[in-house]
């Protein structure tokens, strides 16, 4: 059976890390014989420049039809203020992830030991951290209406966004994330602002009540203030994080860098269906676009995590992820995870290119 498999590099750094990624997923189409076909469409700040719309109908209806998406990045300071907001090249992103009701967005933390030396943080710290960050996606204050700017009396303008979870959209999101921790250490945290937002006293109430059905998992809950500093004190503590839209962006950005880099954050975002939608968790990275200097190894991650879930090829997703720790261990590093000590390692500095090289040939040479 053949899976149609949708590409969109989107903007800035997209283009350069989807063509590695793409190299990658060829080889395997080849030698695992996927049978994956591959099509290309747009969506971000180029389709609106060629179709006048971030998410043109023609990306719509192939995304619609496609078994996979597989994604760069978009965004740039071009479309920076010089365009309506609603056609701005991020809300082509939260169009496509609400078209497509990809609410469960799954965002792996997970430090090669290879890399403990390029974090921030202590080595010990971070060896051995497998942290599985499930946000919520298409809701709370990202999609909360109303939403605006408006001119009070007085002349001054405001501005204005709500924040809203229904008990049904806290449910399914709080199953996704108990059956991963079934799958896991069997520990989720939740994590809300309870203390002051009622949007998340509701979202409380619903993980304890979705907990009940899940007794051999163990539910904490933290306000979000504490997770970003528990974050960086102990990030082993974490199992599965789950939390809502915006709390997820920023918790998931952080636990990126206590990695190694946001360059190897891959994501999954998928729905009831299990149509998936996969791409790092970085933007555009407008300041190294076109340098060829891009870390592509959250993309290339993120095409395994595709073929895991979306396109049942386990054996093909371990050999890319273990295609990527190998070259880690040959010492290619892009300049993002380049360490102080890469040097007295004999680390080689590479581009984004030769890096995608260098997962081809550890492909071809398993
Ligand atoms: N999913 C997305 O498409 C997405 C996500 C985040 C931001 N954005 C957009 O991207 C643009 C830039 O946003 P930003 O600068 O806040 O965030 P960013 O993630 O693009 O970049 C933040 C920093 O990380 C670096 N970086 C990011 N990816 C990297 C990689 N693969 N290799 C090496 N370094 C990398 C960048 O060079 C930059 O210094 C904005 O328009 C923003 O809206 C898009
Ligand atoms: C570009 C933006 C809309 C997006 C988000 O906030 O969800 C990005 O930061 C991400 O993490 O995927
Ligand atoms: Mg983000």
């Amino acid at each position: 059976m053949s899976s149609n498999v949708l590409v969109i590099e989107g903007d800035g750094i997209g283009q350069e890390i989807i063509g590695q990624a793409r190299n990658a997923l060829d080889v395997l189409n080849q030698q695992e014989s996927l049978n994956m076909t591959f099509s290309e469409a747009m969506l971000g700040g180029r389709a609106y420049d060629q179709y006048g719309h971030p998410y043109p109908e023609v990306t719509q209806q192939k995304a619609r039809a496609a078994d996979a998406i597989l994604f760069g990045a978009c965004g740039g300071p071009k479309w920076d203020g010089a365009t309506e907001r609603h056609l701005r090249p991020e809300q082509g992103l939260l169009d496509i992830r609400a078209d497509l009701d990809l609410f469960a967005n799954f965002r792996p933390a997970i430090a090669f030991p290879q890399l403990v030396s390029s974090s921030p943080l202590k080595p010990e710290k971070v060896a051995g951290l497998d942290l599985l960050i499930i946000r919520e996606l298409t809701g709370g204050i990202y999609f909360g209406q109303p939403r605006g700017i408006r001119t009070l009396e007085n002349g001054e303008r405001q501005g204005f966004n709500t924040d809203v979870y229904s008990e049904s959209e806290v449910r399914r999101i709080a199953k996704v994330a108990f059956e991963a921790a079934m799958k896991r250490n069997k520990r989720v945290c939740s994590v809300d602002k309870a203390n002051v937002l009622e949007v998340t006293v509701l979202w409380r109430e619903m993980m304890e009540a979705v907990a009940k059905d899940y007794p051999e998992v163990t539910l904490t809950h933290l306000y979000v203030d504490n997770a970003a500093m528990q974050l960086v004190v102990n990030p082993k503590q974490f199992d599965v994080i789950v939390t809502g839209n915006l709390f997820g962006d920023i918790l998931s950005d952080e636990a990126s860098m206590i990695t190694g880099s946001i360059g190897m954050l891959p994501s999954a975002s998928l729905n009831e269906k299990s149509t998936g939608f996969y791409e790092p968790i970085h933007g555009s990275a407008p300041d190294i676009a076109g340098k060829n200097i891009a870390n592509p190894l959250a993309t290339i991650m993120s095409a395994a995590m595709m073929l895991r879930y979306s396109l049942a090829a386990p054996t093909a997703a371990e050999r890319l992820e273990s295609a990527v720790s190998a070259v880690l261990d040959r010492g290619f590093r892009t300049g993002d995870i380049w360490s102080e000590d890469s040097e007295a390692q004999g680390h080689k500095k590479v581009s984004c290119s030769e890096m995608g090289d260098a997962v081809v040939s550890a492909l071809k040479a398993q």
